[in-house]
């Protein structure tokens, strides 16, 4: 498949602030590429130099040709901070944006593409934060580009004006449109993004499906039973039940905290770890099987925490042992992690 986008050796620097220290990478025509990265990694640099916003050292080729001499009806470009005049409406705005073009999309088609038929005749600064995200969203689309680059395009919309978003960007790149996107939501990277480049301090340490970089770096799928008792006409340790547990189901079984944790388990396991509990007659609270996500791909290459994160991945608790074999096929939210 030929590149849309090509970057070799990427550098730029702020005065003594390196920006990027390097980058290379190519995103075929018509994928999807989410960046990822921790604030300051150089996501928003890297944009602007892919989308001829900048100068930089290396080489970038889009559609090919250097950034500043691609077709700009080509290109679509949602900046991070955009502030559009307050007193336009979103139908003013984006009618300003399509006059910039020799063969611009009906603005209506835009509206609806961005959920905004019924705001669409009010001033900007009267939009939610949300409205206001997806008016500049559409700016983007007036062209219909075949390169499309959105800098945190969900930020402050509400989950279903997102959902509603994920889907155009689907439609987009199902006809044939590359996307490159940056974002701080790893559900967001993990539901659209046919690969991911994570990049840290300028450089990008990591790229490949959400798939392989899970399987790479993700860790290893759990099972965590709380609140587990030992049974205390046998032993008072939880540790020496771990034998018996390890013996019994063949996972790498440990304790941590009150809570033993059987390792490397699908959800097809669970109801042997639940007869090995039974048949050591261990009590507990709880059952919870986390599977590594790109969340943990993000912890794991960052050294990161996410503040009051749940556990890593789709979880589900099973409350009742009886329940256990339910979790087969347990339901995974499409949506998961931090936003
Ligand atoms: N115009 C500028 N002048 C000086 N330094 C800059 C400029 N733009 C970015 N930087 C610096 O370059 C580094 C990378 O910034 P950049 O905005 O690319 O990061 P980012 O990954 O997009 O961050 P965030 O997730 O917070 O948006 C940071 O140290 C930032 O302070």
């Amino acid at each position: 498949m030929d590149a849309a986008l090509v970057a070799e050796d990427v550098r730029k620097r702020y005065g003594e602030t390196t920006a990027l220290s390097g980058v290379s990478l190519s995103v075929d025509t018509g994928e999807v590429f989410g960046l990822i990265g921790p604030n300051g990694a150089g996501k928003t640099t890297l944009v602007r130099a892919l989308s001829g916003t900048i100068r930089y050292g290396g080489s970038i080729t889009v559609l090919d040709a250097e950034p500043t001499e691609v077709d700009r009806q080509r290109i679509g470009l949602l900046p991070q901070s955009f502030s559009p005049p307050a007193r336009l409406t979103a139908r003013e705005l984006i009618g300003y944006y399509a006059g910039l073009y020799d063969d611009p999309r009906p603005v209506v088609d835009v509206l609806a593409d961005v959920g905004l038929e019924d705001d669409a005749d009010t001033w900007y600064e009267n939009l939610s934060g949300g409205q206001r995200r997806r008016t500049c969203v559409g700016t983007a689309l007036v062209n219909d580009p075949d390169v499309l680059f959105l800098d945190e395009p969900t930020t402050s919309i509400d989950p279903a004006g997102r959902r509603s978003l994920w889907n155009l960007i689907d439609r987009l790149a199902e006809g044939g449109t590359t996307v490159f996107l940056t974002s701080h939501s790893m559900a967001e990277v993990e539901r659209l993004a046919d690969r991911v480049g994570m990049l840290r301090d300028g450089q990008l340490v990591a790229a490949g499906t959400p798939s392989s970089l899970i399987a790479e770096y993700g860790g290893r799928s759990r099972l965590v039973v709380r609140g587990t008792v030992a049974p205390t006409d046998v032993t008072d340790s939880l540790a020496e039940v771990t034998h018996s547990l390890a013996d019994a189901t063949g996972f790498e079984v440990t304790t941590a905290g009150g809570n033993v944790v059987f390792s490397d388990v699908t959800p097809a396991d669970i109801p042997a770890a639940v007869d090995a509990l039974e048949s050591a007659a261990v009590s507990y609270e709880s059952l919870t099987w986390t599977e590594p996500s790109l969340e943990d791909v993000y912890l794991s290459l960052t050294g990161e925490t996410f503040e009051g994160r749940r556990p890593p991945g789709a979880a589900v608790a099973l409350e009742d042992p009886a329940t256990a074999s339910a979790a087969a096929e347990p339901t995974v939210s499409a949506d998961g992690g931090n936003e």
